[in-house]
């Protein structure tokens, strides 16, 4: 049996990934160590065979697959020899070329879910180095259509737009649910109201948007030719250029996500 650790696995995405992976039996509870800072972590109860520790040495010293799962600027403190393993990081801003020198790896894949791996909602686009094998894709495939939809891409560039675009993405659906509670609590709508009717929209209004056979800017154009009040709405939004501040945070997360990555040739 594949023996699976996870440095950080008790964290946001750590959990967001592996709970799924296990309630599917994706992976076996006998398989996963798990560490964290503390070395127990709530959440695993209902697999009592994953093992948990703060000895990362230990948990790679054990592992077939080594999982990263820190922030980047806890990285530094982990310092492991895992040759010969398969590496999974789901790092933003660490290139497979900084992971390699780190850890001497050369079977490495890079993955960029988002926190809706909780409900098994990620987008999760992923990349592996030349010398990963054909079991080494279908494990990481595996363990991350648990929590979502995959997407293997072909380079790191569009990894790091990627972070921005659907790693970062629920943050920047987040600030436009603020703006609308915002400006709904100004014309006088309890706040409670206001998130209540925000946070249902959201759902029903991603939801068609989703399952519809029309493309966005299809659906945008359907409620135009109404030529009423969605359409008002969208004509004062389009006059005031919102598409460019999307487009500047996008570009400005994707920035800083490839300000510590490069493209790299492993082979
Ligand atoms: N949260 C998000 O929306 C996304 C995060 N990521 C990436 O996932 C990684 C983890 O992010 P989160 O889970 O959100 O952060 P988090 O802070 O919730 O989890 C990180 C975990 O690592 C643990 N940790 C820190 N140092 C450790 C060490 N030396 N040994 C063992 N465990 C250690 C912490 O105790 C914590 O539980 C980051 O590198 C981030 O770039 C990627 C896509 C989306
Ligand atoms: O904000 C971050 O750095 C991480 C990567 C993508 C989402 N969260």
């Amino acid at each position: 049996m594949t023996q699976f650790g996870v440095i950080g696995g008790g964290g946001w995405l750590g959990k967001a990934l592996l709970l799924p992976a296990l309630a599917d039996g994706v992976i076996a509870g006998e398989a996963l160590t798990v560490s964290s800072r503390s070395g127990t972590v709530p959440g695993f109860e209902p697999w009592p065979a994953v093992r948990q520790t703060k000895d990362n040495a230990a948990l790679a010293a054990d592992a077939d697959v080594v999982m990263l799962s820190v922030r980047p600027q806890d990285l530094d403190a982990i310092a492991l020899d895992l040759s010969g393993k398969l590496v999974i990081s789901v790092m933003a801003m660490v290139s497979l070329a900084d992971l390699a020198a780190r850890f001497e790896a050369r079977r490495i894949i890079r993955a960029m879910p988002n926190t809706a791996a909780e409900k098994r909602l990620s987008f999760t686009p992923w990349l592996a180095s030349p010398d990963t094998t054909e079991a080494d894709c279908a494990f990481a495939e595996r363990l991350f259509e648990a929590s979502g939809k995959v997407q293997r891409i072909a380079t790191e560039t569009e990894l790091d737009y990627f972070t921005a675009l659907t790693g970062s993405g629920p943050a920047f659906l987040a600030v436009f649910a603020d703006a609308m509670i915002s400006d709904a609590v100004t014309k006088g709508i309890e706040r409670g109201i206001a998130e209540r009717a925000v946070r249902q929209l959201f759902l029903g209004g991603s939801t068609l948007l989703a399952g519809s056979k029309q493309t966005p800017d299809e659906i945008v154009q359907t409620f135009l030719d109404y030529a009423g009040t969605t359409a008002a709405g969208l004509e004062a939004m389009a006059a005031a250029d919102i598409h460019t501040p999307i487009a500047r945070g996008l570009t400005a997360a994707a920035a800083k996500a490839a300000a510590g990555t490069r493209d790299c040739d492993l082979g």
